[in-house]
């Protein structure tokens, strides 16, 4: 699976600066001290020259000034490298740290905005690896990376400076060999490049897999996907190690080519060096720290190799980062927002209009054909549908998960698109059918409908919807954390905990996806008057699963292929006998099932799917 989104020219340079940025003077401050760590350590092979050129003659004349100048010297050296570096590594590692916390932070507030129509199309398993494989390539270049890619800079300038101002000569024959060198680890950059980003995009298919098979380990276990999923697995396992062994293969060829060049470059210049030493136009104390500096020079753009593989990942990385954090809400906040009117006293519900709407998703064909339909204040509008049929779509027009192609959605006559997301929320909420439970307690989870709320008006939301006596039977009741109870709570008691919360949020408009997994019938029964009591005076569209919901509504809407082909009371459609007709029949009678599944009504599936239920 490829990365696909597209990010801007010059997007990772630009998130990087934005990341350093805050930190500028602390990154000046730790740059300092790593050039003059460099610098400093760079002080050695000098005193071994003058140690061979100076030194040991003064000690054959038994002065010994200069000999404990060198030890002197030499203990300066090695206590100034050795703080410097002490010091480097907790400045690093300060600005390291508060660098990924910067970006990890942006990369999940940034995610949890981007719109619902982003989510579909981006799987969680993609995003978690933008969080940790990427993140933690980007982690290895700051704390280990830039010290070695830096330091080979430094190391380089210093040490040519020092060769040119030791021998010139040497010094110029010196940069001769690195020209080479210098073209091997450009052709190496240039196809590690490629080999990176393709591993990083591998891993990120690997993350997706397992991410996606044990966050549906029911269903994996359910249709024995096990077989099927160890085989497709084995395929992108496979693809990662390839180019693993890809990259591995690259930097043996970089490693091997390199340390050639450099080794060739140094015996050349130890022979010419020696037969100046033996003609007397070097000294040997100069030719020495000259061969000492030289192992160091070619040394470090050698090591560059192996950091550029974490360089290599970190770019990939950032890439993909820079390109996650480009991605724009496809549903915007607006510039100027509007205020609801204030609601009539004693009405709880607020109008919707669908006004001349359609909507077509991305990638597909018209999935809803331009309607006009009006909720009015307080109605109970049940949508029933073959499954396709454009359910779900009208229900997140309604809660803005997604803008209409064409048209407007109104709220008491403000287009949605002009409504502030707080308020919008505040005003609509969605009930989905997975109830889902966040980590926390039981109060929590409920308290998530209006986090103000105090005890008192949570225990009254519960009671309200019928969920208190399972609560009070836990053993901490209202405080049991339900991440170590998790999967013991039940489809019905999720779903009336769900509600619960949607009570408290006390919203002028409801949307219920009816969950389709079947309860009990005594849980049903709970679950539809939880219904009742959160739907009662507000605005309500009802995804309807059940013959039991319908009943409750005031009115169906059948959707058939992204058109509303009915609309009205159910007894009305009842009596005209189109398809919700032959759906509650199907419904009211097993004996009429039979025939009607014979017919081709797509309606079929979905009655046959209702009369099936308890
Ligand atoms: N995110 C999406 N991107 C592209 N197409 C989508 C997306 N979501 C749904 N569709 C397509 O839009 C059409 C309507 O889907 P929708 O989920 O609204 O139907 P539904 O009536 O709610 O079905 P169900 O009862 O099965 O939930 C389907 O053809 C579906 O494939």
């Amino acid at each position: 699976m490829k990365d696909a989104l597209p990010a801007p020219p010059g997007a990772s340079r630009a998130l990087l600066g934005s990341l350093l940025r805050p930190h500028r003077r602390r990154v000046v401050v730790t740059c300092l001290v790593l050039i003059l760590q460099r610098g400093i350590s760079q002080v050695s092979p000098l005193l071994v020259a003058y140690t061979i050129d100076r030194a040991v003659p003064a000690l054959r004349e038994n002065d010994r000034g200069p000999i404990l100048a060198v030890c002197l010297g030499y203990l300066l050296v090695v206590a100034g490298s050795g703080a410097l570096q002490y010091g480097y590594v907790r400045l690093s590692a300060r600005v390291g740290q508060d660098v990924i916390f910067d970006l990890l932070g942006r990369v999940f507030r940034h995610s949890q905005a981007l719109s619902v129509d982003f989510h579909e199309r981006y799987t969680s398993g993609r995003l978690t690896s933008r969080a940790t494989s990427d993140v933690g390539a980007l982690r290895g270049l700051l704390t280990k990376g830039l010290e070695d890619i830096v330091g080979a800079v430094l190391t380089t300038v210093c040490i040519t400076g020092l060769l040119l101002y030791l021998d010139w000569q040497l010094g110029l024959a010196a940069v001769a060999v690195g020209g080479p060198l210098y073209l091997t680890v450009r052709t190496f950059r240039r196809r590690a490049t490629r080999v990176y980003r393709e591993r990083s995009s591998a891993m990120a298919t690997v993350t997706g897999k397992f991410s996606e098979t044990f966050h549906n380990i029911r269903a994996v276990q359910t249709f024995r996907l096990e077989r099927p999923n160890d085989e497709s697995f084995r395929r992108i396992n496979r693809h990662h190690a390839d180019l693993n062994g890809d990259a591995a293969l690259e930097m043996g060829r970089y490693v091997t080519s390199s340390r050639l060049i450099a080794n060739a470059g140094i015996a050349l210049l130890v022979m010419w060096g020696a037969h100046r030493v033996a003609s007397d136009s070097l000294e040997l104390g100069v030719f020495t720290a000259a061969v000492l500096y030289l192992r160091r020079l070619y040394d470090d753009p050698l090591k560059l190799g192996g950091v550029l593989d974490a360089y290599q990942s970190a770019v990939a990385s950032l890439e993909k980062i820079a390109a996650l954090l480009a991605q724009r809400p496809s549903v915007p906040e607006p510039a100027a927002p509007q205020r609801l009117p204030a609601n009539a006293p004693g009405r709880r519900g607020r109008q919707v209009v669908f006004e001349n709407v359609s909507f077509t998703y991305r990638t597909g064909d018209e999935v809803l054909s331009p309607f006009d339909l009006t909720l009015t204040a307080g109605e109970t509008v049940a949508v029933v549908g073959a499954t396709g049929a454009g359910k779900s779509t009208l229900a997140k027009l309604l809660a803005r998960f997604h803008d209409p192609s064409h048209g407007r959605v109104l709220l008491d006559d403000v287009d949605l698109r002009d409504l502030a997301t707080a308020e919008l929320r505040r005003g609509v909420v969605m009930v989905t059918q997975d109830a889902f439970i966040f980590s926390g307690t039981i109060a929590d989870n409920i308290a998530i409908g209006r986090p103000e709320a105090d005890r008192k008006d949570i225990e009254r939301a519960a009671r309200a919807i019928g969920a208190h006596g399972f609560i009070s039977a836990l053993p901490d009741g209202y405080d049991t954390d339900v991440r170590t109870r998790g999967t013991l709570i039940s489809a019905g008691q999720r779903q009336l905990l769900a509600l619960a919360r949607a009570l408290l949020a006390d919203p002028a408009v409801v949307i219920l996806d009816e969950a389709t997994s079947s309860l009990d019938i005594p849980g049903e029964r709970l679950v539809q008057r939880a219904m009742s009591t959160v739907l009662k005076g507000r605005t309500a569209l009802v995804i309807a699963h059940r013959l039991s919901t319908v009943r409750i509504a005031d009115r169906v809407l059948v959707l058939a292929d992204g058109r509303v082909v009915e609309d009205g009371t159910p007894d009305a459609l009842i009596d005209r006998r189109g398809k919700f007709a032959d759906l509650h029949a199907a419904w009211s009678s097993p004996l009429n099932r039979s025939a009607l599944i014979r017919s081709t009504s797509p309606l079929v599936t979905q009655a046959e799917s209702f009369s099936n239920r308890p």
